[in-house]
């Protein structure tokens, strides 16, 4: 979808990163195609417009439940939220109808505990948070109410969490439709239990995975009108057979192989094992241990589930004695012998092995010998031996080990089946499906082109269904659904299974064939396929094709394909252990039938696959199927450690992009009316104003944004390819223009309060600066003031004293001259009164005498 006409300056978008795949980025400009980019890791970078998307910057912050309800349905949104996601530990979303589960590679605390059981059962979808227990729910519910059979497809790629989301909706159907533990062995019990033994005999340790399960697998629980499980049948496909004699380090082979080498000592000593180092067909790795795996408990605990299961001590036994065979039969190895292209056990430690392989199938031991050495040659005159040179011995001993290997697994399988039981009249079923997402590896065999089929036939079927799901919500809304276009993968189909003349037809022609190989196969297919679009012939191939497959181009490797696609038994290994002594060995192979002997042994596994697959089918569609796809987070296997590039490979691979697509191709934004108003109200004030009903009020803004490409359901609003887009353009104009007007006002503010402030300031200072001139002038004419004031006080001091002086001087000198005069007129006048007195005492003599003795 181009959303490029829609991403304006100032849009928020997603840009391509090389590190990261995809980070965000704000538009700083846009010249023609270009637009230049601020990255939110600080950088700027010029993009070409197109491959530019837009996001929500709305979104919440701890991302969005179901991504469907995501504003741009594209994928750096769905890889942004599911990241944001995992980093809060909610590792469960929704897309529509389809859970993602992205594997935690730790276990998150109460989340599958028995009272969040308690919280689904019953509960809405959507009402809680997503949740494997919410798609059983809504399947065990959709069962009981509508009476019809519904099935869980669970996929990913291997480590993604299949298998253990597959045991979390178990333990939840279990509880929902189980029995008292009253009621003895039940059958969820032993479905339950089921498990650990497949997986002994089913997982091995990859490199992606240390329990990775290396078939497909499908289990049918079966309820009775009360919703009760009343049986129960589990259907595997196609268990990896090569593993049994060929793993690479550091992968291991079956766990059962390990558990049995860690078998209590008496029980090891009966089969004659020992260091799994010592047996070829474990030796080829260098790994024998996993971290946090205890063999010999597990060995044990596999044993009580196979009792807990239905079998029996005997047949345990039994089981044991073939897998330990196997072991020993890995290590008898062939020398040339006498005869040109003869061949023989090679030395006494061979022997020992071979011994030991025939006492514990029960056979001769030199009819084995000879089964492995020698080939029945039928010519039209005469049965002829033919012996095999060592490279031919070692084929047919490591075909003969996969052959019983594959046989046991089915035993298995068979007798879980039989013991849990089925129920012949049950209502309805509950079906999980449990299988290998699609592969693309380096060298894509068989294998891989078996796989990458079955996800191309649960594609189609996926696609139908989401494409059924979009229709019926159509539907319920009233609006018309003619638009909605359907993406089909029927030509891939039909390229691989078409009959006559599909690769599988091919394949299978070309094993019938004597002198064909996988070369002339190659040449088949590049001649009939040499314009079909879905089919590429590589330059300079020989022997490689390649598939355009819907979640990518595979290139195939046909060497091995022949082989792998022949399930053939040698007569000479049919006839050896179908004599075994062993019931349960000789049960294992069982005789042809007579008309099959006769005619031709070959059976195609391609073809019995195919079949296997349309049943599958045939079942799934008969059920209201409910998707779940698992995503690995990473390839190193840890939590917490969310790798872009890793999941968004899986998310193209797994469906949900497709999913997405096809939602695209309709009309994929599906908006309530509420949040259609919430969200686009700006555009038009006036009707978000006036008294209208939300479902008009709707229509009238996108009548007024003069838009096509729309429909108005009952409660929601149909927006077609780029109409969101396009609104939110429009949306993100209007703020812009809001924007820029609010910004216009604020400067203005901000600009009036600073010249303000300033202007204030320059008062303030200048009457701070005022106060101090003026408490300076003032502290002058104090000191002024005072200095007159003490000039004076000492000038009155002085001019005091001064005057003191002068009067005490003048008082003084007065007092001297008056005393002086005093004295003077004393003295003048003693002078005087002298003077009387002589001249009284001159006149009156006596008298002065008298006066005189007086005195
Ligand atoms: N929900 C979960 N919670 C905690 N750990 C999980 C969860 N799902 C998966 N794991 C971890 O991831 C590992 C791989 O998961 P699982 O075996 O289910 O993958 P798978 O998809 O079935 O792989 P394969 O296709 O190889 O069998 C598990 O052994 C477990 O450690």
């Amino acid at each position: 979808m181009d959303q490029s006409a829609n991403i304006v300056v100032g849009s928020h978008i997603w840009v391509g990163d090389l590190e990261s795949v995809w980070i965000d980025g704000v538009v700083l400009n846009i010249t023609g195609e270009d637009a230049e980019i601020q990255t939110s890791d600080g950088r700027q970078v010029v993009v070409k417009l197109s491959n530019l998307y837009l996001r929500d910057a709305e979104a919440p912050a701890t991302g969005i439940d179901d991504m469907t309800r995501m504003s741009y349905l594209n994928e750096p949104g769905l890889l942004h939220n599911l990241a944001t996601r995992y980093g809060i530990n909610e590792i469960y979303t929704y897309t529509g109808n389809i859970l993602i589960a992205i594997n935690p590679f730790q276990s998150i605390e109460k989340l599958y505990d028995a009272c969040v059981m308690e919280q689904y059962k019953g509960a809405p979808i959507g009402e809680l948070k997503p949740h494997v227990f919410a798609i059983a729910d809504v399947a065990y519910r959709a069962m009981i109410n509508y009476g019809k059979s519904n099935s869980i497809l669970v996929s990913g790629e291997s480590g993604a969490g299949k298998t253990e989301t597959t045991k979390m909706l178990m333990c939840y159907l279990a509880f929902l439709g189980g029995h008292a533990a009253s009621e003895g062995r039940t059958v969820e019990q032993q479905v339950l239990e089921s498990n650990p033994v497949l997986e002994a005999f089913g997982n091995a340790k990859t490199v992606r995975n240390n329990n990775s399960s290396r078939f497909g697998k499908f289990v049918e629980i079966q309820f009775d009108k009360n919703g009760r499980i009343s049986g129960a049948a589990i259907r595997t496909y196609l268990l990896e057979r090569s593993r049994v004699c060929q793993i690479s380090d550091p992968e291991r082979n079956y766990h059962c192989f390990y558990l049995l080498c860690a078998a209590p000592p008496q029980e090891r000593e009966k089969y004659k094992l020992g260091n799994p180092k010592s047996f070829h067909y474990l030796n080829q790795s260098n790994c024998y241990e996993l971290t946090g795996v205890n063999d010999a408990h597990d060995y044990l605990a596999t044993k009580r589930a196979m009792d807990i299961v239905g079998i029996c001590e005997q047949e345990q036994d039994a089981i044991f004695r073939v897998v330990a065979a196997i072991l020993h039969l890995g290590n008898i190895d062939f020398a040339k012998g006498e005869e040109s292209d003869s061949s023989f056990v090679k030395d006494e430690e061979s022997k020992f092995h071979l011994d030991m392989t025939a006492e514990l199938l029960m056979c001769d031991p030199q009819a084995l010998e000879d089964a492995l050495c020698k080939r029945m040659m039928i010519t039209p005159e005469d049965v002829i031996k033919k012996s095999l040179d060592p490279l031919g011995a070692t084929v047919s001993r490591d075909g003969l080990a996969k052959t019983i290997y594959s046989r046991l697994f089915d035993w298995l399988v068979g007798k879980i089946n039989v013991s849990i039981g089925q129920d012949p009249g049950s209502e309805y079923l509950i079906g999980v499906l449990d299988i290998y997402g699609f592969e693309s590896f380096k060298n894509n065999s068989f294998e891989q082109f078996c796989i990458n089929y079955t996800n191309e036939k649960l594609q189609q079927h996926f696609n139908q269904h989401v494409f059924k799901m979009e229709q019926e919500e159509y539907v319920r809304e009233e609006i018309d659904w003619s638009y909605i276009e359907f993406v089909d993968n029927q030509d891939v189909l039909d390229l691989i299974e078409k009959k006559p003349g599909g690769i599988i037809a091919l394949l299978d022609e070309a094993c019938i064939l004597p002198k064909s190989n996988h070369e002339s196969f190659a040449q088949k297919l590049y001649q009939i396929f040499k314009n079909h679009k879905r089919f590429i012939k590589p330059k300079l191939a020989r022997s490689e094709f390649a598939i355009v497959h819907y979640a990518g181009d595979v290139l195939y490797q046909s060497e091995h394909f022949l082989d792998k696609n022949k399930d053939y038994v040698v007569p000479e290994h049919q006839d050896l252990l179908s004599a075994s002594k062993c019931s349960f060995v000789a049960g294992l192979f069982p005789p042809f039938p007579e008309d099959m002997a006769k005619s031709s042994k070959f059976s195609s596994i391609g073809s019995r696959f195919k079949l296997q697959l349309q049943q599958l089918m045939e079942t799934l569609n008969s059920t209201e199927p409910h998707y779940i796809r698992c995503v690995k987070p990473n390839t190193v296997l840890q939590p917490a450690i969310f790798e872009n590039a890793t999941v968004m490979q899986q998310l193209r691979s797994g469906g949900v992009l497709e999913a997405v697509r096809i939602k695209c191709a309709g009309y994929p934004t599906h908006r309530t009316f509420s949040e259609f108003l919430s969200r686009f109200g700006v555009l038009a004030p006036e009707v978000l104003e006036g008294d209208y009903e939300e479902k008009v009020a709707c229509g009238k803004i996108l009548e007024k944004m003069g838009l096509k490409g729309y429909l108005i359901g009952t409660s929601k609003i149909f927006l077609r390819g780029n109409l969101m887009a396009e609104l939110d353009a429009k949306r993100t104009k209007r703020h812009t223009t809001a924007a820029l007007a609010i910004l216009k006002h604020i400067r203005t503010r901000i600009d009036r309060k600073k010249y303000i402030a300033k202007k204030r300031g320059c008062v303030l200072l200048q009457s701070y600066w005022r106060g101090i001139r003026a408490r300076e002038l003032y502290e002058i004419k104090r000191r002024e003031a005072a200095a007159i004031k003490i000039q004076k006080t000492i000038r009155g001091y002085l001019a005091r004293k001064l005057h003191v002086k002068t009067r005490i001087s003048t008082v003084v000198l007065q007092a001297g001259i008056r005393a002086m005069i005093a004295r003077c007129e004393y003295r003048h006048r003693r002078r005087q009164v002298k003077a009387a007195i002589v001249i009284q005492s001159s006149h009156m003599g006596v008298g002065i005498d008298a006066l005189q003795s007086i005195r």
